[in-house]
């Protein structure tokens, strides 16, 4: 639905040139909810601003639903954002005019009849849960509510995508939680192509189907979010997946864990696993046929993508060669299983 081509976004200022993009290339299936992620100056705003030529890459193609936005026509361009709608961080509402008429504005802006535009927002208010709202003003409205009223707007002209900048990240986190529950709602509902970026892995975690990791204006690593989680490519990657399942780097681990290996250490182990019904049994008869004492050291257990994920960091402690081939059974059982250091 969404394809970016070789997009680079060069800013040209009095302090220098900054590559905010440098040859981006993802593809967002229509239908999906696409997470991009990275840390501050990344480049994602500038990413989600080429996807409806907000900013206008230097170079590259930005094709949404088969039209290459970069060679529109203005007339033609207008026309097709019609097709996409955007929501912000800070929701964007004029302050003066009440929900009903925040929600209405793309729809008179587009000469639609006061009938036509009752038709259409009636349902959107039921859909964003904001009915009894319908003549408050924004600043009668909690942030939630304003989100609400933002996405309501969005989708008055019936986008075929939904662009999401940072929609959460000035949100509390239970109202964070109702926010993405919606977003959900609507991709299901709508069949929404959603495109959104976050510094937020809670964001990716609870909605996205696939995810991609920006770094320097460029795309590092890019996967479903399952495999993302359960088989982080990067270090990068690893470091977001990390924080998100609050597993603690090697460093901050009690003293003692290496990560040079040392005559007579032991291995410490990150092992990732999808459900939770088969770990133990395997880390079990691992141990006992291969005469190993396995000891947690860390282990949580996430929902990702709607299915239970489990981490644990554990210390092997035994023969190296058992250690060894306790490693391949595990794996050979399709757990992650990574040598995250050694300890004494
Ligand atoms: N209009 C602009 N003029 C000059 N440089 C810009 C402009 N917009 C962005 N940049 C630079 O481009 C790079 C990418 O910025 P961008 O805002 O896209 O990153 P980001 O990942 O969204 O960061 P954040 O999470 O902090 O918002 C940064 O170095 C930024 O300073």
């Amino acid at each position: 639905m969404i394809r970016f081509e070789k997009v680079s976004k060069v800013f040209r200022g009095s302090s220098g040139t900054v590559k905010a993009l440098d040859d981006v290339s993802l593809w967002i299936p229509e239908g999906s909810i696409y997470g991009v992620i990275g840390s501050s100056g990344a480049g994602k705003s500038t990413l989600i601003r080429c996807a409806n030529l907000l900013e206008r890459p230097t170079a590259g193609r930005v094709v949404v639903d088969g039209r290459d936005l970069v060679q529109l026509s203005p007339a033609d361009l207008r026309n097709a954002r019609r097709d996409i709608g955007m929501i912000f961080q800070y929701f964007n509402l004029l302050a003066n005019s009440t929900v009903y008429e925040n929600i209405a504005l793309p729809l008179k802006l587009a000469g639609e009849k006061a009938a036509r535009i009752e038709e259409t927002i009636a349902p959107l208010l039921e859909l964003v849960g904001l009915e009894d709202k319908r003549d408050s003003y924004p600043s009668q409205l909690s942030g939630g509510q304003k989100q609400r009223v933002a996405i309501a707007r969005a989708l008055a002209s019936q986008p075929k995508v939904l662009l999401c900048d940072e929609a959460t990240s000035a949100l509390d986190p239970k109202t964070t939680v109702s926010i993405l529950n919606l977003l959900r709602d609507i991709n299901r509902k709508l069949g929404l192509t959603i495109l959104l970026i976050t510094h937020e892995m809670e964001v990716v975690k609870s909605i996205c189907d696939q995810v991609a990791i920006l770094s320097d204006g460029q795309v590092v690593e890019h996967n479903d979010v399952e495999s993302f989680f359960l088989n982080p490519q990067t270090d990068l990657a690893r470091e977001f997946v990390r924080a998100a399942v609050h597993e603690k780097p090697i460093e901050d681990l009690p003293a003692g864990i290496q990560k040079e290996q040392t005559e007579g250490s032991h291995p410490v182990l990150h092992i990732t696993f999808l459900g939770n019904s088969t770990v133990q049994p395997l880390i079990t008869q691992a141990a006992r046929q291969f005469n190993l004492d396995f000891s947690i050291i860390q282990a949580d257990m996430e929902t990702v993508h709607g299915k239970t994920m489990g981490f644990l960091t554990v210390e092997v402690v035994g023969d190296e060669l058992n250690a060894k081939s306790a490693q391949a059974f595990l794996r050979k059982h399709d757990l992650q299983v990574e040598v995250a250091g050694y300890v004494c």
